[in-house]
């Protein structure tokens, strides 16, 4: 498909950046707009056709390009943005990716290179949009399912999608609650705005208020510039907040307190924020035991309990393993650009037989797995040697492994439990993401969540040997 003509907008107080930026642009045939301040290409989004890609500078007087980038964001999800800098270091690059980015071009740039880049974006968005009329959705966003479980969770998605209730969804690792929340908001009058996620275990405790409500400049060290938090980005849409249980306790009164009111401010912030957020909640935790255990306030459990969605594990929904191996054979299939791969009646079997303490995520990613190893077109019971026990029960009773081997420590009178534990456990860790990353200390520690030097620390503390 042809971008000729394509609508590009080039924002940069810097004249004679945009100048040949737009010269070069425009010599290769795209109609290009030049602005020079995020509140002038703001106001003209107000006004004007959207563009179909947007260029701009992060150092402008006024709003910056990063505050740019989150209005677009919100208001124009689909808008490519390519963010133009000199500053390359990792907390301009991550800040603009994590701001939704669509590429970072690095000042001074060539010509030639930000012509290419502009072809490029142009040409992924015309693919993707030829790949998916608005009206299909994508495939790995249909929810597969045929048990009496799963039917009568449909009819509730189908219901509750119109009522704007906060909605509770509980189920175990990998049974789908995230996709059972974006069906929720694609079925719902909020389909056209933002559905936002944010996975309260993933983000360090410091971290999460101002990513929630976002900050403004200088409101603590490090915050150089104001930050819209997911609460806003959300606005008119849904908000997902995924593993609630591991919010820490200042933030459960924060959030009551916003769910209550419906306003906040940014952190460090005088201005009164207003949303219209709807809220979907999950967990795979049991959140009555915390309320018992005191780490989660009741009063918040009763606010996002309005109506729950409780997801059944895999394994009470065995009936549904087939259809989930084939589409996910098929996807697989489609990504490797090969014919599809199929079970064998043993190995179908296998699977039936097989616990899945991973539920459907492991299912996925055997699948995957089997794709791309298994050497023939029809997958035997033998293929599975090995994939089913490394993923099994193992996983499945790990905390009654642990359980059991403090409590015979505890017998034996064992000094300093909590930390030979603890040093057990970084250990299994780190072992499991080195080989997982191929040795690679960096990719290890992103994958675990920790920094590159607590993870060298750690493997100095665990891999010393030990005096006795
Ligand atoms: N019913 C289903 N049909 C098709 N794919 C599914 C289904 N349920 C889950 N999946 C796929 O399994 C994977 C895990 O699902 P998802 O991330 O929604 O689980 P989750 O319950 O939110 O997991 P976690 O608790 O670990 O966050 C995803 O890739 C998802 O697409």
């Amino acid at each position: 498909m042809s971008n000729e003509g394509a609508s590009v907008w080039v924002v940069d107080d810097d004249r004679s950046v945009r100048f040949v930026l737009a010269t070069a642009l425009s010599d290769a045939g795209y109609d290009v707009s030049g602005f020079d301040s995020a509140d002038a290409a703001l106001s003209a989004l107000g006004s004007r056709p959207v563009p179909q890609l947007l260029f701009t500078d992060v150092r402008m007087p006024g709003d910056d390009g990063l505050v740019l980038l989150e209005k677009i964001k919100q208001a124009h999800p689909q808008l490519p943005v390519v963010v133009m800098s000199a500053y390359t270091d990792v907390a301009s690059t991550a800040g603009a990716f994590r701001g939704g980015a669509h590429e970072f071009l690095s000042k001074p740039f060539d010509l030639d290179e930000a012509v290419e880049l502009a072809a490029r974006v142009l040409g992924e968005r015309a693919e993707a949009a030829a790949d998916l009329p608005p009206e299909v959705e994508p495939a790995g966003d249909v929810l597969v399912g045929d048990s009496p479980a799963m039917r009568q969770l449909f009819r509730a998605i189908g219901r509750l999608a119109q009522a704007p209730l906060t909605v509770l969804i509980t189920g175990e690792t990998g049974t789908g609650k995230e996709l059972v929340a974006r069906a929720l908001h694609r079925e719902s009058p909020r389909s056209r705005q933002p559905f936002v996620a944010l996975n309260t275990a993933a983000i360090p405790a410091e971290l999460l208020e101002s990513e929630l409500f976002g900050h403004e400049a200088g409101a603590f060290t490090g915050a150089a510039r104001r930050h819209i938090g997911r609460f806003e980005q959300a606005h008119g849409g849904t908000l997902f907040l995924d593993e609630i249980g591991d919010m820490p306790a200042s933030l459960q009164t924060r959030l009551l307190r916003v769910l209550a009111e419906g306003e906040f401010f940014r952190v460090g912030g005088r201005e009164l924020i207003r949303v219209d957020v709807r809220v979907i909640a999950a967990t795979h935790q049991d959140l009555e035991t915390l309320v018992q255990e005191g780490r989660f306030r009741a009063d918040l459990l009763h606010r996002l309990d309005v109506v729950r969605l409780r997801l059944p594990p895999l394994r009470e929904r065995r009936g549904d393993v087939p259809a989930l191996a084939e589409r996910f054979l098929h996807e697989a299939a489609d990504r490797f650009a090969a014919p599809p791969k199929r079970f064998s009646r043993p190995a179908t079997d296998r699977l039936l037989a097989h616990d899945w303490p991973g539920n459907v995520r492991e299912l996925e990613n055997l699948c995957w797995r089997l794709a791309a190893l298994a050497p023939a077109d029809t997958i035997t019971g033998s293929d599975l040697d090995g994939m089913l026990q490394s993923t099994g029960p193992a996983s499945a009773d790990w905390d009654a492994v642990l359980k059991a081997w403090a409590r015979d420590q505890l017998a034996a009178g064992t000094a300093d439990l909590h930390a030979k534990a603890r040093e057990r456990f970084d250990h299994a860790l780190l072992e499991a993401a080195l080989e997982h990353t191929g040795g690679r200390r960096t990719e290890a520690a992103t994958r675990l969540g920790l920094g590159r030097n607590t993870v060298t620390r750690k493997l100095g503390t665990s891999r010393r040997p030990r005096r006795t």
